[in-house]
């Protein structure tokens, strides 16, 4: 079974705010698969200045490592763009922190949105901040859970004519892929893995599973540990 053996302090910090500000939760849990997942991440729990604070830095921190000129494939970008509703918190705050940490070449970068519902009087149309036509378009969400609406904002940014470029999450859970009744497959593949696959992107996570269970290690309760691990050995995805 593998395990992080160490997390970068910012990954660390993050994990922790999101344990102490009850957006990441322990117990029992309905999944939107039907899976009865030992943990929860809520990201709608963000609403407090210092635990945005702590997501938008890790945000930040994740592009900004992806985007290193020494990368193997540098990230390149001109827009952030968060699905609705949880994600536009997430992409206009994660703008502010990446034109905060790195002016110079994050200075300029732009944030935008949908609207759930095409708006039909004023400006109109269904997106709000910057245009996307011709942009590059990196997209930022909480968690992937079968993909499905990571597949509607890429549908919807190239038919604003935007180029997606690649898809950061708060949270890999890791997890095989489940039928749409809710039955467990013989594929092992994890959403992340199938959008990855699907649309030739890279999807990066803030934390996974594994950083999960390596910061409950740490400091956890014993109950929490062994049914998350019991929970990693029966759906860990093969990616
Ligand atoms: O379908 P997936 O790509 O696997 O992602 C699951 C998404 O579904 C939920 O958001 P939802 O679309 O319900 O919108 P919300 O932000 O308004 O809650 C959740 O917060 C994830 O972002
Ligand atoms: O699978 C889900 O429904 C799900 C899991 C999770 O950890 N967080 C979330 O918002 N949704």
């Amino acid at each position: 079974m593998t395990s992080t053996p160490t997390l970068a302090p910012y990954k660390a910090e993050f994990l922790q705010a999101s344990i102490e500000g009850g957006v990441l939760k322990f117990g029992q849990f309905e999944l939107k698969s039907k899976r009865v997942s030992p943990y929860f991440f809520n990201a709608g729990n963000f609403y407090r200045a210092d635990l945005l604070r702590a997501i938008s830095t890790a945000f930040a921190k994740t592009i900004i490592e992806a985007s290193s000129p020494i990368a193997v494939t540098p990230l390149e970008f001109d827009i952030v763009f968060g699905p609705a509703y949880k994600g536009i918190a997430l992409a206009v705050t994660t703008v502010d922190k990446l034109a905060h940490l790195e002016p110079e070449r994050f200075g300029k970068i732009c944030y935008s949105f949908d609207r759930k519902e095409k708006k039909d009087h004023g400006e109109g149309g269904n997106i709000v901040g910057a245009p996307l036509r011709g942009k590059r378009v990196l997209i930022v969400d909480d968690v992937v859970t079968d993909g499905t609406a990571k597949r509607e904002a890429i549908e919807k940014i190239r038919n604003e004519g935007g180029i997606v470029v690649g898809i950061v999450v708060a949270l890999d859970r890791m997890e095989t892929l489940v039928a749409p009744g809710g039955q467990e497959l013989e594929d092992k593949t994890s959403a992340i893995g199938a959008i990855r696959r699907e649309y030739g992107i890279p999807v990066l996570a803030i934390l996974t599973l594994d950083d999960i269970i390596w910061g409950l290690r740490q400091n956890g309760k014993e109950e929490d540990i062994r049914s998350m691990e019991e929970y990693r050995a029966k759906y860990k995805a093969s990616y």
